[in-house]
């Protein structure tokens, strides 16, 4: 009999494909989800070797990152290695055979919006992208991992992935989260206590009453920044929650399928005294809405705090923190709610579907841009965009001054057209505030939807508990 285990160790075996003598182990894959960008060499290798795929109903395309988020792109992309991309996608889907989202579908979008918007994730799966944002899919108490060029190919080849077994750690967070805090807040918590290589080697579990009573969008949030916390893949065992987003979603089982895999997923827990290589808790009363203020995720403060003095870091880390706050333009000691911004950007995987607008047009309803002030609503995907409009949210951003724009990774990467100026500042629902990320001299400030529309009315980074107190 086997010991108690946890959810990724029952995802794992139940995936086993067979073990090598080096310890290496090829593992099954349920679902190969494929963008534009890491894809044309793998499609480019398999017709080489004149090979299919082994499982194109399990593949599942859509190009975005390259996109445009404005009309006529669907006929015209200016840049050239980007139009290529897309083209090739294009091309490569239609001749490989897989499910396939086009530029001009309304399903389009950012791929980790759209996989489990179709109800193509789904509890107990594995999940490949080439990407590492591919931890999103956890959410749905999946495995979902990022890979490289050459495991793509492999995988699109074989439906298999070579792995070795990752260790298991747990997040648990215990309590009511506070007014104006957010999974994203969690996120930046999370990723600012145990830092960027803190979930190294491992795959994390979230746990605990305030991830249960998290959303599915909100959920995908926090699992989606598993990643910048260095870890493997992050995962929430799935519960009602999960079921009740599920249910009905065009690609989810239906009829007595969905009777059977209910069966199955409610097994999908870790088990009491299961083993865990690492644990960290966290009191959920203590989070408070948090923005970075460097150029790594693990750079957080409060929104309450100040810019930080590198003197306080000790080792490498000093020097990091001179060199971001010189790259950020940003003085030790000014209090983070006076740093002014230009560009206030509402998208990414992590904070683009339907619930992070709903929190960003509540703060946004019946006020207007600070002046000068650039502020962008890109929807994770067309339905995403399409349901926002139906609820009279997108009059809301473009009333306060807002573009309102069409589904893309748009100005989380300095990829497509909608980039930062060199020195601007930008508060950003995203998830990387590399150098450079939004644009060659760009600086991000990371945080929540309600905190980038916060700080888009103000013109400055501003605490979105005090707005709310000023609108009712
Ligand atoms: C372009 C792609 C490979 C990249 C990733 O892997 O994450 C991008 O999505 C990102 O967020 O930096
Ligand atoms: S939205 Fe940003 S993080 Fe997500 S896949 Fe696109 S580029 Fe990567």
């Amino acid at each position: 009999m086997p010991g108690p285990r946890t959810l990724y160790d029952k995802i794992w075996q139940d995936h086993l494909v067979g073990t090598q003598d080096d310890g290496g182990t090829l593992i099954y894959i349920d679902r190969h989800l494929v963008h534009e960008v890491t894809s044309p060499q793998a499609f480019e290798g398999l017709r080489a070797a004149g090979r299919k795929l082994r499982s194109p109903e399990r593949t599942i395309a859509v190009p975005d990152h390259n996109l445009p988020t404005t009309e006529g792109r669907e006929t015209h992309i200016e840049d050239d290695q980007s139009r290529v991309q897309v083209d090739l996608l294009d091309r490569n889907a239609r001749e490989f055979g897989l499910h396939y989202y086009p530029v001009a579908d309304v399903r389009q979008g950012i791929v980790h919006v759209v996989g489990p918007e179709q109800g193509w994730t789904l509890p107990g799966t594995t999940i490949v992208c080439g990407d590492s944002h591919t931890a999103t899919h956890g959410a749905f108490g999946a495995l979902a991992q990022g890979i490289g060029t050459s495991e793509i190919e492999h995988v699109m080849a074989t439906q298999t992935l070579l792995q070795s077994k990752s260790r298991n750690m747990r997040v648990e967070v215990s309590g009511p989260l506070p007014r104006g805090v957010t999974a994203k807040d969690i996120a930046l918590t999370i990723i600012g206590r145990i830092g960027t290589a803190g979930g190294t080697g491992h795959v994390i579990e979230y746990c605990g009453d305030t991830i249960r009573a998290l959303s599915m969008e909100g959920r995908m949030t926090l699992c989606n920044m598993s990643i910048e916390a260095g870890a493997r893949a992050g995962m929430i065992a799935p519960d009602e929650t999960t079921f009740a987003y599920l249910k009905g979603r065009p690609h989810a089982p239906k009829g007595a399928q969905w009777e059977m895999a209910l069966a199955y997923w409610r097994g999908l827990q870790s088990d009491p005294g299961a083993r865990w290589d690492r644990e960290i808790s966290i009191d959920a009363a203590e989070i408070v809405p948090t923005v970075t203020w460097g150029t790594s995720p693990e750079d957080t403060a409060p929104i309450t705090g100040a810019v930080p003095d590198p003197e306080r870091f000790e080792g490498p880390k000093r020097e990091a923190a001179r060199r971001a706050l010189d790259y950020m333009g940003l003085t030790p000691g000014t209090p983070m709610e006076e740093v002014a911004i230009d560009v206030a950007f509402i998208g990414s995987c992590t904070n683009s579907r339907i619930e992070d607008l709903r929190a960003a047009a509540e703060v946004v309803r019946g006020r207007r841009l600070a002046p000068g002030v650039r502020g962008m609503v890109v929807p994770g995907s067309g339905l995403v965009r399409a349901q926002a409009e139906q609820e009279g949210l997108a009059r809301i951003f473009t009333e306060a001054g807002f573009e309102w724009r069409l589904a893309g990774c748009s100005m989380c990467l300095g990829m497509n057209p909608d980039r930062l100026e060199p020195g601007e500042r930008c508060a950003a629902t995203s998830n990387r505030n590399f150098e450079g990320r939004q644009g060659r001299g760009g600086r991000t400030h990371l945080m929540s939807p309600a905190m980038v529309a916060a700080a888009a009315i103000t013109g400055r980074l501003t605490d979105v508990r005090k707005l709310e107190t000023v609108a009712s």
